[in-house]
């Protein structure tokens, strides 16, 4: 089988989504790479793999938590042309929600804090900036957004309406359980995790099951330990170089003009791909070598 005999049923930025059988869909990550809300056409070679290992090796390590999507990722389903970069999932029933959860205040959480003093409803002490810890990490969901347009913050109050409280306090307390695992983790390696977004589907028994991608550099904002200061924004551990090549004179683009992504510099994808392959091995204690291709 290749990818193009399964009909694609959903494509984002960066992943595509094939109906494989009744029960099982093939969940595949390109080497694309986004930034400022562009898609470049320029691949970032192992970017699918890295993240792809990333969300089996945080499905492992969460099993404890609640159960995941995961049906494979070496199956004679999974077509060779995608292998290490595409998992066999279990279909689920989607919640329609971007389950965020934050440690720190940044993107759109600190545009909500500055302009009510609250991030979806929840009241934060006065005198946060950019980048500030939070006094403890908070549940942040948000709308899943149609294509081009962003997911809005919305409150609490709003999933138990969509969702039902005890549905809604599940999914809070799984989302702020699978955020503290994962900055536990990461801090210990020198790696902030400053906030998350999941994904959750219901399977035919009723229950509450991790879906999409977890805890991977681009579902989370990763930041070195080292050099972390409240008050400016921080380095994304892994989108960093692409960020200042791109902001700065050498792209010729500009965030305002917003003319067509350029072509990527061979030094800026190399020293991307190496940014994300070390977020993987350094998080996980695995090596890139080790997952299949
Ligand atoms: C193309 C990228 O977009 C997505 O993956 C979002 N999405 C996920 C599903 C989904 N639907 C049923 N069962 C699942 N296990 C999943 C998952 N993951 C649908 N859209």
């Amino acid at each position: 089988m290749t990818t193009l005999e399964y009909p694609k049923i959903a494509a984002g930025k960066v992943r595509e989504l094939y109906a494989v059988d009744d029960e099982h869909l093939l969940l595949v990550t390109s080497d694309r790479i986004s930034a400022y809300d562009v898609i470049f056409t320029t691949p970032i070679p192992d970017k699918g793999r890295v993240l792809t290992a990333m969300s089996v090796f945080w499905f492992s390590q969460l099993s404890d938590v609640l159960p995941n999507h995961l049906v494979s990722y070496d199956d004679e389903r999974i077509p060779a042309e995608v292998r290490g970069r595409a998992l066999l999932v279990r279909r689920l029933a989607m919640l329609p929600l971007e389950a965020v959860a934050r440690g720190y205040l940044t993107g759109t959480g600190l545009a909500d804090y500055r302009a009510r003093g609250t991030v979806c409803g929840v009241e934060l002490p006065p005198g946060l900036t950019e980048s500030s810890r939070l006094p403890e990490p908070i549940f942040t969901p948000a709308t899943k957004a149609d294509h081009g347009s962003h997911d809005e913050n919305i409150a609490f109050s709003d999933v138990v309406g969509q969702l039902g409280r005890e549905r809604a306090e599940e999914v809070r307390e799984a989302t702020l359980a699978v955020y503290r695992r994962g900055a536990e983790f990461a801090a210990e390696r020198g790696i902030l995790l400053a906030d998350t977004k999941l994904e959750f589907g219901i399977d035919p028994a009723g229950n509450l099951v991790l879906a999409d991608e977890v805890l991977t550099p681009d579902s989370s904002r990763y930041w070195p330990l080292a050099g972390c200061v409240p008050g400016s924004p921080q380095p994304s551990f892994d989108k960093q170089p692409l960020r200042d090549w791109l902001t700065g004179p050498a792209s010729g683009w500009h965030r305002l003009h917003r003319p067509e992504p350029p072509p990527l510099p061979d030094e800026i994808v190399a020293a991307t791909r190496a940014r994300y392959i070390e977020a993987y091995e350094r998080i996980t204690g695995c090596s890139l070598d080790d997952w299949p291709t």
